[in-house]
This record gives structure tokens, sequence and C-alpha cells, in this order.
């Protein structure tokens, strides 16, 4: 079990220490496009998840979509601090 900040962290320290077969190193190395692309996909079946499945399944959606989110926000630079300033 993690929070949202432990795995902001953990997906950081994998965009720079780049270990072999990640897979966040390689949707970082995707480009902005394709991570947004998968923040669409993820969130479509969020909403699928929600009108249509279990909980269990709609906190596994929404856990992928969060990872998605994180992954794009590493892609373009952005920091916890740059969001959470928002809230
Ligand atoms: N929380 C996640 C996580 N959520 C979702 N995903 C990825 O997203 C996929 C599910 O999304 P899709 O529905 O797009 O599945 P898919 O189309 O079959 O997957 P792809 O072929 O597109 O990879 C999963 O198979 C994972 O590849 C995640 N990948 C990694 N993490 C965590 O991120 C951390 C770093 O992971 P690595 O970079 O793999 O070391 C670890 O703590 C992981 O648990």
């Amino acid at each position: 079990m993690k929070t949202f900040d432990e795995l902001f962290a953990e997906l950081r320290e994998r965009a720079d220490r780049r270990p072999e077969g990640s897979g966040t190193v390689a949707a970082l190395d995707a480009g902005v496009h394709a991570q947004g692309k998968k923040v669409l996909e993820e969130a479509g079946e969020v909403w699928i998840a929600a009108e249509h499945e279990s909980d269990e399944r709609l906190a596994e959606e929404v856990s992928q979509l969060l990872y998605r989110v994180q992954v794009l926000m590493l892609g373009r630079g952005l920091t916890l601090d740059d969001v959470y300033r928002h809230l």
C-alpha cells in the first residue's frame, strides 16, 4: 500500500535512475502525446467501471488513472507542489 506522494517519489526515482525493464521509463520515453493518450484511456475506463463494474474494479481503474496522471506530470516536469498549490 502506498500514498499518492509515495508513488510520485517512486516514479521520480525511476525517471532519475532509469532501471532496466521499468514500464515508467518506457512511458516517459514515449513522450507527452502518448502519456496524454494513456490518461484519456484510463479516464474512460474509470467512467465505464463507475457505471458498470464493482467497487474493486473501479478502485483499480482509479489507481491506474492516478499512475498515468503522475507519469504525465513527470513527462512535463511538474512537481507535486506545482499541482497542490491549485487545490
Ligand atoms: N501503479 C502502477 C501502475 N498502474 C498502471 N500501470 C501500468 O499500466 C498498465 C495498465 O494500463 P493499461 O490498461 O493501459 O494496460 P495495457 O494497455 O495492457 O498496458 P500497456 O501495454 O500499455 O503497458 C499496467 O499493466 C502497468 O503497465 C502501472 N505501472 C506501474 N505502477 C507502479 O509504478 C511503480 C514503478 O513501476 P515500474 O516503472 O514498472 O518499475 C511501481 O510501484 C508500480 O507498482
